[in-house]
């Protein structure tokens, strides 16, 4: 699939929510999902209540995405019974069947460390929604604000690109029309603190995505 030409719109995730208030802000900026992280060890991790009623709160067309890393099947179906995400993405070492498992559209996370075989990894996840590329940094999943080289963006992937890691309104443009990727995945770039988004710079990442996506058009 030529990821560059294959839709006009760039989507745009914003992950890490944690307050219905905040949530319901963000939502209304106009992003197309909303991510809750049930990984632990995150600063902006939510529990399966809070989850609830942040899903709850939500419109019914925006994308809830649960967030789980190397999270056993037992967690995620626990979280699945409670919790009504539609999409499920998988931030650590998990395999196709893994993944698979819940029935839900799914993204791969990847992280592009140096040498890292991008073909081989997504080959492997023949069934997958889309693939998420994320930077790397040693000892620590993801949400770390690090950027990586986007050259390693391929042009032709097997499903849709999200492009993650260190995005904010000041260098999504340069990215998008770098890479032409489906979709941006944002955390640390429009936040005042872990779990609470800046709605300023949540709003300024959405005006510079629709003007990416204008300049592209008009080509
Ligand atoms: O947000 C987190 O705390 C997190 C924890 C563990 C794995 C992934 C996590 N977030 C994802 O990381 C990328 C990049 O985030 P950032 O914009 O660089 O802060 C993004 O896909 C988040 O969904």
């Amino acid at each position: 699939m030529n990821t560059r030409l294959s839709h006009q719109r760039t989507r745009i995730k914003v992950c890490g929510l944690t307050e219905v208030d905040n949530l319901l802000a963000v939502e209304s900026c106009g992003v197309d999902a909303l991510g809750f992280v049930f990984y632990p060890h995150s600063p902006r991790a939510v529990t399966v209540e809070r989850a609830v009623d942040l899903v709850q709160a939500l419109g019914p067309l925006t994308q809830r995405v649960g967030l789980f890393v190397n999270a056993s099947l037992a967690t995620i179906e626990s979280v699945l019974s409670a919790v009504p995400l539609s999409v499920l993405q998988f931030h650590g070492d998990e395999t196709a069947e893994h993944c698979e498992a819940f029935g839900l559209p799914y993204f791969k996370a990847f992280r592009m460390k140096d040498g890292f075989a991008l073909d081989a990894a997504m080959a492997a996840h023949p069934r997958a929604a889309g693939f998420l590329l994320d930077a790397y940094q040693p000892g620590v999943p993801g949400g770390t604000g690090a950027q990586f080289n986007w050259d390693r963006v391929p042009q032709q992937a097997p499903r849709p690109l999200l492009l993650a890691g260190g995005l904010s309104a000041d260098n999504v443009g340069r990215a998008i029309a770098k890479t032409g990727v489906y979709g941006v995945d944002v955390s640390g770039g429009v936040e005042v603190a872990p779990g609470i988004k800046d709605i300023e710079k949540v709003r300024a990442l959405v005006a510079a995505v629709k003007a990416a996506d204008h300049a592209r058009c008009t080509l």
